[in-house]
């Protein structure tokens, strides 16, 4: 096992009553990397994602975090070892305000009761630190507002500080672009790439262009299984990519998402 790769996954498979939706899945993200999992509708990338936050169990495999075995843990025990899972699962609290909200997220990090915090000193440490995270995301002019009022990409940009409190060693996003319009989608691109310094995340994203600019390296997945892996160029340019790719709406070729960028 060399320690290059902060993750693996050896074979793993998970079945639903004998359908196959992760066929022999062998993953290798390097430590540093900004990693892509893409591939077409019902591909099984949500699936992987379930897996490796142990939101589901492997029929069979392994999954190595820092080359340990982490495939008997459950959800909990993953997040306290540094793999971290954003978006999609909306992780803020509607009507608290986004400091609030980040308070929340850094006393669960610490799992902690409020009396850690109960004393001035450590209050102030806190508030500071959730500045700093509100800050991080572009949020610091909105700390005092109620979270249902914040645009739709600021709520995403409280969610990535929400998780980011619980400081991932593995950031897993999940489709961090979904339902966003133009200058949204390059605000997240900036949040995601500045959220990557200094750790090593994995994202399942639809938006080619995003995948594109931010990722390092790319896995293709369909019905299942690893099609292929390689960085943009490659993959894009790969007859086989853009065949799983052809007829589905949501999906693009890669060639077709440039042409309408
Ligand atoms: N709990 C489940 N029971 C039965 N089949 C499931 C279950 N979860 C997923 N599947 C099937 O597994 C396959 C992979 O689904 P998955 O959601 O992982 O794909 P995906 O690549 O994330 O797709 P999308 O891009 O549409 O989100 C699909 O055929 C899906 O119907």
């Amino acid at each position: 096992m060399s320690e290059q790769y902060v993750l693996e996954t050896r074979n793993l498979v998970k079945e639903f009553k004998g359908f196959v939706a992760v066929d022999d899945v062998n993953l290798k993200i390097r430590k540093g990397h900004i990693h892509a999992l893409i591939g077409p509708n019902g591909a099984g990338k949500t699936t992987v994602f379930n897996l490796l936050t142990k939101f589901l169990i492997p029929t069979r495999g392994q999954i190595l975090f820092k080359g340990k075995d982490i495939t008997p843990l459950k959800s909990a025990a993953i997040a306290r070892r540094g793999i971290v899972r954003s978006f999609q699962i909306s992780a803020v609290f509607p009507h608290m305000t986004a400091l609030e909200n980040i308070r929340v997220a850094l006393q669960t990090a610490e799992n902690n009761s409020y009396s850690f915090w109960k004393s001035g000193a450590s209050l102030n440490k806190l508030n500071q630190r959730c500045m700093e995270l509100l800050d991080s995301v572009g949020l610091a002019e909105f700390a005092n507002t109620t979270t249902v009022e914040l645009a739709y990409g600021r709520k995403r940009a409280l969610e990535l500080a929400t998780t980011l409190a619980m400081e991932p060693e593995l950031l897993l996003l999940d489709e961090p672009t979904q339902g966003m319009g133009g200058e949204d989608v390059d605000s997240v691109v900036e949040l995601v790439r500045k959220a990557a310094q200094g750790r090593t995340v994995l994202m399942v994203e639809h938006n080619l262009s995003v995948v594109s600019k931010l990722c390092d390296r790319i896995t293709v997945l369909a019905q299942g299984a690893v099609l292929t892996e390689g960085e943009y160029g490659e993959v894009s340019a790969d007859p086989r990519v853009r065949e799983v790719y052809m007829g589905t709406a949501k999906d693009k070729a890669p060639a077709e998402q440039e042409a309408t960028q």
